[in-house]
């Protein structure tokens, strides 16, 4: 690839679209640790930069899941977290490395701090899509260019790892799970626990979440009220995910336990967001009132959730064979090829990691598309007659999830101007690498933006910055007149004698086509990665995406959404993760 020229067309907001807040720097997933100096770099880095996420990191895959107050590892940690700090400051005044990407002069840590979106913009605007920066003393490539992105997140995934990576938030929740390991134990994780998200194992979630979104209709939503969403979808996808990974302890009526984990991951959030509006982290080892409540939460946390684990382990030693039933069935029945499963730490990692990973980003995902829709009514009125006619007078089925293109439509368009995850992180990582033609010294943090990428006119035409969700219907239609010449294709070159197959196998291939093909590699378009992209994509996207359509089909089968009068479409307050500021909407039932 070519270096860039500084040319791309500005981004302009769209009337409706969220803007920018001053908030802390934000990164979307966590960086791991290994027990290599790189990990022990990125613990210090971590500790002084730290800022909440969807990827708590644990200090090594050695360290125990509760957070540590050991004061040698602390001063240890300190030590390390000056010596980062004289480093950062040493840069302030270094010129940019020979081939570096030309970007703002000097640090623009206090841009990024007040005004992140805006930021992301104004780098764009004024140094291309590969732009080189100084943020808080770290070199940063910021990437909005698709084939940069590409390269780092598909190609050249050995090369840009997640150990290192700086700004990432810094957690024992979390442990060594998916999200924040790296290499072989990554690796093998992954190969784990992927069987747990296979379309049919997320299909039999399905009903818990329909059940949640019904409790929570019937429970708390009420005609002609004003309510703030974002909250009520943060307990919504904090119950679907609880009883998607302990579905049978719950449902057996195992409330202490189920009481438990709900308040200590609570008390865990809450330590998370507080740590993200505060100007200054410490470290959680540093025995502060707030650090100390959120190690006797994980501690809670531990205890509740390795005592599911034993029980459940009993119970599948002991007796019959059966499916699994929930997630915490299937990492606990997985194997590898020598036939070894998880121990108990790499499985509590897990649990902690999916609650961690999958709560608050499908929050914050319901949450704008609730807002998009109560700010385009026509958008809403369409979306709800499209499921009323799916439904036909019943209550839903898991199976109706697959006939609400629209609904499936909104999703992608909210995800792909509000995405969720807006910033995804990667450390450069060997000595030597190229991107686009500048040099990145090793330990350069590279930072792909999802959001910059998704509102780019070049991929996304010119009214990329317009929520219009008919452009997901439009692709998939040229999608499936596309498999369909491919398949006649196929057919003609296997000749006449073939020809009885090629129904069917036309019909397959545009049957098969849902909102999910718009999810594999870099997108339709080569720039939609509201879930990332490549071996590190997130592995609960079709959980995140049946959790949306079904919930949001609920509430579009019985709530009209409005916007309180006169209230402006919510801003944004982007920190690790981009989320509403407040979505406020008045409810009205419909009859
Ligand atoms: C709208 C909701 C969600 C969004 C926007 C989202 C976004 C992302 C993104 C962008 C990544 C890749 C990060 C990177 O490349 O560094 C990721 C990874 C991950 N996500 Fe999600 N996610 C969502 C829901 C979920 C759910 C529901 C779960 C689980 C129940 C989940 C579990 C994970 C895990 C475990 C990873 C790490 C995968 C790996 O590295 O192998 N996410 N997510």
């Amino acid at each position: 690839m070519q270096r860039q020229a500084n040319t791309r067309t500005s981004v302009e907001p769209s009337p409706a679209e969220p803007s920018a807040q001053g908030t802390p720097p934000a990164v979307a997933v966590n960086n791991a640790s290994t027990s290599s100096s790189t990990a022990a770099t990125s613990r210090r880095r971590k500790d002084a930069l730290a800022a909440p996420g969807i990827g708590p990191a644990s200090s090594s895959p050695a360290a125990g899941p509760s957070p540590t107050l050991d004061p040698a590892a602390g001063l240890a940690s300190l030590a390390g977290a000056l010596q980062q700090a004289a480093t950062r400051l040493a840069r302030q005044v270094e010129p940019p490395p020979p081939g570096f990407p030309p970007g703002p002069p000097g640090d623009s840590a206090v841009g990024m701090l007040q005004q992140p979106l805006a930021f992301l913009e104004r780098v764009l605007r004024q140094h291309g899509p590969l732009a080189g920066l100084l943020l808080g003393g770290e070199r940063v490539v910021l990437v909005a260019d698709p084939a940069a992105a590409r390269s780092v997140l598909i190609d050249r995934g050995e090369q840009f790892t997640k150990s290192g990576t700086a700004f990432f938030p810094g957690s024992s929740l979390a442990g060594n799970g998916l999200l924040v390991s790296d290499g072989e134990v990554w690796r093998r994780q992954r190969r784990l626990a992927n069987p747990a998200f296979r379309r049919t194992a997320v299909e039999r979630y399905g009903q818990s979440m329909l059940a949640s979104a019904s409790r929570l209709l019937a429970t708390c939503w009420r005609d002609g009220v004003a309510r703030e969403v974002y909250a009520d979808f943060n307990r919504l996808t904090l119950d679907i995910t609880l009883q998607a990974l302990f579905g049978a302890e719950l449902a057996a009526g195992d409330a202490a336990a189920g009481l438990e984990i709900t308040a200590s991951i609570q008390e865990a959030f809450r330590f998370f967001a507080a740590r993200g509006a505060a100007a200054m982290v410490l470290p959680e080892w540093v025995p502060t009132p707030d650090n100390l409540a959120f190690t006797a939460a994980v501690r809670r946390l531990d205890r509740a959730v390795l005592g599911l684990i034993a029980e459940r382990r009993r119970e599948l030693a002991e007796g019959p064979t059966r499916p699994p039933r929930d997630l915490l069935d299937s990492l606990l029945a997985a194997a590898d090829e020598q036939g070894e499963g998880m121990g108990d730490r790499a499985a509590r990692d897990e649990v902690m990691t999916l609650l961690v990973a999958g709560q608050e980003t499908s929050a914050i995902q319901l949450s704008w598309c609730c807002a998009y829709l109560a700010h385009y009514p026509q958008v809403q009125a369409a979306a709800a007659a499209e499921v009323a006619a799916a439904a036909a007078g019943r209550p839903l089925q898991v199976a109706d999830a697959g006939r609400l293109p629209l609904v499936e439509a909104v999703v992608l368009e909210a995800m792909r101007l509000s995405p969720p995850a807006y910033l995804v992180g990667r450390c450069a990582s060997q000595q030597a690498v190229t991107l686009g033609g500048y040099h990145l010294p090793q330990g350069t943090t590279v930072l792909v933006s999802p959001y910059l990428l998704h509102r780019d006119p070049a991929s996304w035409g010119p009214d990329a910055a317009r929520f219009r969700p008919e452009r997901w219907l439009e692709l998939q239609q040229a999608q499936q007149a596309q498999q369909a010449q491919q398949a006649q294709q196929a057919q003609q070159a296997r000749g006449a004698k073939e020809a009885g197959c090629s129904h069917a196998s036309a019909a397959s291939a545009s049957g098969g086509s849902t909102a999910m093909s718009f999810l594999t590699g870099m997108g339709p378009n080569g720039a939609y990665i509201p879930f990332g992209a490549g071996q590190r994509n997130c592995i609960g996207a079709g959980f995140a995406m049946m959790e949306a359509v079904l919930v949001l089909a609920s509430v579009l089968q019985q709530y009209q959404l409005q916007p309180l009068p006169g209230a402006a479409f919510p801003e944004a307050q982007p920190q690790i993760t981009l989320r509403p500021a407040a979505v406020r909407l008045l409810l009205r039932r419909r009859v």
